[in-house]
């Protein structure tokens, strides 16, 4: 297997919204290699592609031009069946609202992922208390996302993209509807996911404080990948258990 078939690799991609005189190019061909191991930030101006790319990234579209490879699974010319097959088994979602149902208490919200891929009941409660647990918030597994705070919904929502065990983690704005300090308990969580358990951990931010977090940050401007810039020597791939 080769390090690129851990990865998440984007090549030369390339999306347009609509058509005609309605034509809005959002990716103008990007490409980068997101690895094991490593939290890539993706940074740059309202409008400039970031969440379009990692839309690419999640499998949730597929570029006009170009390529996307997920692991190994290259997403070219799949249907949106195949597609969430990719997502199911490969890709955990942090959104910035949290997306949550109100009225199920926190470990079913983590649970429901589990539900889809027909895990039985019991397994899936065992599994969606344990994460919850993990993420610090044990007494907190039955209250609905109504009686927690917003960093305690956040935890409840990273707790639940990783409920099928995911190798990719990514997270549009994980933080901006965060304090100063739960925002951090959430980066610092998705950084331990990607240096301790060798995931791969992107996040699309405008947050200056994610910044000195990442491991490498990339810059998108109008499409097209504009600055790149290396925070920490990233653990090669190969080096991750
Ligand atoms: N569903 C859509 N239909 C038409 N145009 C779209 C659609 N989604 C995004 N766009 C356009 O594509 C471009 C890139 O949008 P995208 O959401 O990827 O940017 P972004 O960098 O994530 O922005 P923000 O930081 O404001 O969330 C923008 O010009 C946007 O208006």
């Amino acid at each position: 297997m080769s390090a690129n078939d851990q990865a998440l690799v984007v090549e030369d991609a390339a999306l347009t919204y609509g058509s005609g005189e309605a034509a809005t190019p959002a990716l103008r061909g990007v490409s980068l290699t997101a690895r094991p191991g490593e939290v890539l930030l993706i940074r740059g101006p309202s409008g400039s592609g970031k969440t379009t790319l990692l839309q690419l990234m999640g499998a949730l579209k597929t570029p006009d031009r170009g390529r996307v490879s997920i692991c190994g699974t290259s997403t070219t010319g799949l249907g949106q069946r195949q597609l969430q097959a990719i997502r199911l088994r490969r890709i955990g979602f942090v959104f910035q609202f949290f997306n949550l149902f109100p009225t199920l208490s926190a470990w079913e919200n983590v649970a429901l992922p589990l539900d889809l891929v027909g895990r039985d009941r019991r397994s899936a409660e065992r599994r969606a208390r344990a994460l919850l647990a993990d993420l610090g918030l044990a007494d907190r597994a039955d209250h609905r996302p109504g009686e927690l705070s917003g960093g305690q919904r956040q935890r409840v929502a990273v707790a639940r993209a990783l409920a099928h065990d995911p190798q990719v983690i990514l997270a549009d704005e994980p933080t901006a509807a965060l304090d100063g300090a739960s925002g951090l308990v959430v980066v610092e969580t998705l950084r331990s996911l990607a240096h301790r358990e060798g995931r791969i951990v992107v996040l699309v931010s405008h947050d200056a404080r994610l910044a000195d977090k990442a491991d490498r940050e990339i810059t998108v401007e109008d499409g097209r990948i504009v600055a790149e810039q290396r925070k920490r020597a990233s653990m090669p791939a190969g080096d991750i258990a």
